[in-house]
């Protein structure tokens, strides 16, 4: 690339990594994770979860397909997972400025300029992952021309920084459904919107227990879901009815929080579009898409509830259910984008509870 710049990616233990900028020529900090997925840097880069965190990508070759341009769906991105880029920072091996794809409408350097946010290359992002791997997910900066000082975005409250300060409707179907909104990707709303249901999205800390509604779902979402204290209070509401509720990543997290149990920080968390999950009580797995760096300790699950999926890697909890009431989560992304969509059938298992809900009052 013309006019190459060098760069420098720290981490907390001292590791200096010297690279190429690409994308914003400024300087970021967060907590360093790495993702395995071999595409959708599209997706991962919009995805709200990733808020306050510098991302690297294990694929060799990173930029080639472009960035596609904007499109609508129900005034919703019909293609990114929210409005604007979330990660802090990117770290790649190859960056190719050059691409080719029927939708590509500008490259993944000028898209990450538009949002100032920096991108690394010519790091060897394998090794770097074995480094993460060994010694956990760190803290760690990009450093451009000014140095910034390390930051743990795990302590601030990034669900209220990504959540939408307003309620807002969409689609007209027969089952009204309560979107909590901790920082949702928007295949989640597609993945309604293309069902038989009416959408009333509202901010994580707003009482949805006062609306009128069939069924609730709780979003995925950035840092620490004990950050989310009113939600979980409205959560526990919800939980004493018999409505049925279903969760997703930060939102399965914080299902097991309001139903008593705890959850912990993995060491460096799953992020992949390839993990395998167990089906509790039989032998069928699932290959699913992640994206998280806590989960509910299935030990503390009151006795009513109990695991639903079991992360066939390392035995961690990917979704809790109720014993008898219509509540269930999943630690995994049933909506993908990007990933595999064996699971997506979660959300008309959700809505049939919802029809069987209705039907019984
Ligand atoms: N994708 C998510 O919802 C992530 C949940 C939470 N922030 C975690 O890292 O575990």
């Amino acid at each position: 690339m013309e006019n190459a710049k060098s760069v420098k990616l720290i981490l907390e233990d001292g590791t200096e990594i010297e690279g190429t900028s690409f994308g914003a020529f400024t300087s970021a900090a967060g907590e360093v994770v790495f993702s395995t997925a071999m595409t959708g840097y599209p997706e991962n880069l919009t995805d709200p979860s990733f808020a306050g965190q510098i991302l690297v990508l294990t694929y060799p070759m990173v930029g080639n397909y472009g960035v596609p341009g904007e499109e609508l769906y129900e005034s919703i991105s019909k293609i990114f997972e929210s409005d604007k880029i979330h990660i802090a920072g990117l770290v790649v091996n190859y960056y190719s400025e050059e691409h080719s794809h029927w939708n590509a409408a500008k490259s993944l350097g000028d898209w990450l300029k538009e949002y100032n946010i920096p991108g690394i290359f010519g790091v060897d992002t394998r090794m770097l992952t074995k480094i993460l791997r060994e010694k956990g997910a760190m803290l760690g900066k990009i450093v451009a021309e000014d140095d910034v000082a390390l930051h743990d975005p795990n302590q601030d409250n990034l669900v209220a920084q990504v959540s939408p300060t307003e309620v807002q409707h969409y689609g007209s179907g027969q089952h009204k459904i309560v979107l909590v909104d901790c920082g949702t990707k928007t295949n989640i709303i597609r993945c309604f919107l293309q069902r038989d249901v009416e959408l009333i999205r509202v901010p994580w800390d707003y009482d949805f227990t006062t609306l009128d509604y069939d069924g609730l779902f709780l979003s995925n979402g950035p840092g620490d879901p004990k950050m989310c204290e009113p939600t979980i209070q409205h959560l526990q509401t919800a939980l004493g009815q018999d409505k049925p509720i279903f969760g997703i990543c930060l939102g399965s997290q914080l299902m097991g929080l309001a139903a008593g149990g705890d959850t912990f920080k993995l060491k460096y968390g799953h992020r992949s579009h390839n993990q395998p999950v167990l089906l509790s009580g039989t032998k069928r797995s699932y290959i699913t898409s992640q994206n998280h760096g806590f989960a509910v300790d299935t030990d503390t699950l009151p006795a009513e509830w109990e695991m639903l999926f079991e992360n066939l890697n390392d035995g961690t909890c990917e979704g809790i259910r109720h014993k008898t009431k219509p509540f269930f989560s999943t630690q995994f992304h049933p909506e993908a984008a990007g990933g595999p969509e064996d699971t997506e059938y979660l959300f008309d298992d959700f809505l049939k509870a919802v029809a069987e809900y209705k039907a019984a009052k």
